[in-house]
């Protein structure tokens, strides 16, 4: 479900007025995501994305994502591209929400995960990296190191409901990882992702049938942190299978393609495994928050903190880099 603002017919032909996109053919409600609003529309120029931001997303941040997404679409990536209306401004209001339309991206986001999935993957992350240099506003990263203790304190209350001796597992597993995390500035940083979880990335077959990332969605996470850090936020999300078993395969396609594009220092590759530590804590806390958080019966789809324990798991027992078969 993500249709929370419902537009009619007549507000959004009103709003369409001050662009210049021809006639409105057809629009519909896109029912994935679970941030946003969004719809697909149809008009005498093509397929767009109308997008109106719902209540996590802090309107003063916006500039942010989508002067990012420009800068990077301008330097090449494949990615969404806002649209300005006709006074040049992209960031507009409508139903009493912040709403932009964003250029329509081709392609399907892979429902299972191939190894021939992560090559592709790993050279469109290092990609975006590249197209993100020289975007003068920086975004702190809220969901970060120094967010997770406020994260896990909020989780406190009902956590171990979700499994006995969680929160204790936490609070240890939240020291080791302050006290390994590389010190500030030790490693190169710029513009990330953040969330390139498959959901995030769409694929179309080349000639030969082999899949080719067509796209890039979904920055409402992008900030400026460690560019490893992406790496192993996309290690999390790509590469363990159904069964939590971390697919060396995968991670290897992942890293060699990404390091085609920008190979990374030995202190980065060297930090690996305690980045992947972070960023499965930093998934696991935000769906445990959402899990005790979120009313029974509401229409929001939570997702499982679980899943992420195992994996926090596996990295915490993976001392170096060898130890993920890197
Ligand atoms: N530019 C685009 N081109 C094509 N489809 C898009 C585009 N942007 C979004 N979509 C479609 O809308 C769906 C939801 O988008 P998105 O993932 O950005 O939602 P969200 O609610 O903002 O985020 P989240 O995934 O964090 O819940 C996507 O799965 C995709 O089907
Ligand atoms: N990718 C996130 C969801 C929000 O972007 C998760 O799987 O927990």
């Amino acid at each position: 479900m993500a249709v929370y603002t419902e537009v009619t017919d007549e507000a959004l032909r009103a709003f369409l007025s001050d662009y210049a996109l021809g006639e409105l053919l057809a629009f519909r409600g896109i029912a994935e995501g679970v941030e946003n609003s969004n719809y697909a529309l149809k008009t005498e120029a093509g397929d767009f994305i109308l997008t109106l931001y719902e209540k996590r997303v802090d309107r003063m941040e916006l500039p942010y994502f989508l002067g990012l997404m420009e800068h990077m679409a301008v330097h090449g990536l494949a990615c969404p591209t806002p649209v300005p209306a006709r006074d040049g401004a992209a960031l507009r209001e409508l139903c009493g929400r912040p709403a932009a339309i964003v250029t329509f991206l081709p392609g399907v986001w892979p429902r299972r995960v191939r190894p021939e999935h992560c090559a592709p993957l790993g050279e469109a992350l290092a990609r975006m990296h590249r197209a993100g240099e020289g975007f003068p506003i920086q975004r702190p990263n809220a969901l970060g190191p120094a967010g997770w203790a406020p994260l896990l304190d909020g989780c406190r209350a009902r956590g171990d409901e979700v499994q006995p001796g969680l929160i204790a597992e936490l609070d240890a597993a939240l020291t080791g990882i302050l006290a390994a995390w590389p010190a500030p500035d030790t490693l190169p940083r710029g513009h990330i992702h953040a969330d390139l979880f498959p959901d995030n990335v769409f694929f179309l077959p080349d000639q030969d049938g082999k899949p080719r990332v067509s796209g890039l969605i979904d920055f409402y996470f992008a900030c400026t942190d460690l560019y490893a850090y992406d790496v192993a936020i996309c290690l999390n999300a790509w590469c363990f299978e159904s069964d939590y078993s971390f697919n060396v395969t995968k991670a290897r396609a992942l890293l060699s393609a990404y390091e085609s594009v920008r190979p990374m220092a030995q202190a980065e590759r060297a930090a690996l495994p305690v980045l992947g530590r972070g960023a499965a804590l930093r998934f696991l806390l935000t769906r445990l928050y959402d899990w005790t958080h979120t009313p029974d019966g509401a229409l929001v789809t939570r997702k499982d903190p679980l899943e992420y324990l195992r994996k926090l798991r596996f990295f915490v027992q993976a001392e170096s880099p060898g130890a993920l078969g890197l």
